[in-house]
């Protein structure tokens, strides 16, 4: 598991300016922080990838370069993942896209459930797998989504991208997602409130970036 807030870096400063009930009222600097944080951590995780050395031609001479083997299929959480997964996006710049859209169900006080919706998707067979959604509070769904994802193919590897978890989330996946992934988030949090949101965490994400939705 790799925790971007366990090092000293900018990220950390990001992430603050993402919580900070002031700051976050500015929809578009929020927005951009998700995706810088996508930035970050599509920097890291490109680390765990295969290059393989290319020969090319610069203006004087004729010289080597490694360039990635294959290219991941991002996968973004709908909503509150789009600016996320715009800068993983921005990276990855010829990886193929997966959209699936999934809320969380509120209105039952006891336990949250998820509406699965909207699924586009290249196929998944074989494939390295970006999964991103930047909150990862019960784990519902990103388990849901893997549920979705697996049920069109064998990925080679899931990457799960989160900002912000829970550690109920984090333990949630461990019992619940069966295939190989990796782990990838900006923060550990406390704990969940009554409410299924994350302490201290940010609020909520979608609603920070997009506004309230009915
Ligand atoms: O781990 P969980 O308990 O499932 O919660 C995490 C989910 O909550 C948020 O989505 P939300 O349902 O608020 O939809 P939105 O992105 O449209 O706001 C967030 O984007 C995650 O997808
Ligand atoms: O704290 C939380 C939990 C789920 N979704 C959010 O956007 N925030
Ligand atoms: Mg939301």
């Amino acid at each position: 598991m790799f925790v971007l807030s366990d090092t000293p870096s900018i990220a950390n400063h990001f992430l603050r300016e993402m919580r900070d009930i002031h700051i976050q009222k500015d929809r578009m600097r929020f927005r951009r922080n998700l995706e810088r944080i996508g930035e970050i951590m599509a920097y890291e995780i490109s680390k765990s990838f295969d290059y393989a050395s290319e020969e090319i031609e610069t203006p004087l001479t004729s010289t080597s370069a490694l360039a990635p083997i294959g290219q991941p299929v991002i996968i973004s959480v709908m909503r509150a993942s789009l600016p996320f997964y715009n800068g993983f996006l921005n990276y990855f710049d010829q990886a193929d896209s997966g959209f699936i859209g999934a809320f969380r169900d509120e209105s039952q006080e006891e336990e949250i459930t998820i509406q699965l919706g909207y699924h586009a998707s290249p196929s998944v067979e074989g494939r390295v797998i970006i999964l991103a959604d930047p909150m990862l509070a019960t784990g519902k769904s990103l388990v849901e989504s893997i549920q979705t994802i697996l049920s069109h193919g064998k990925p080679k590897h899931i990457h799960i991208a989160a900002i912000i978890a829970a550690p109920e989330g984090i333990q949630y996946l461990k019992e619940n997602v069966s295939s190989s992934y990796s782990l990838w988030l900006g923060a550990i949090d406390e704990k969940l409130n009554h409410q299924s949101y994350i302490v201290p965490g940010l609020g909520d994400a979608g609603d920070l970036a997009f506004g309230p939705k009915l």
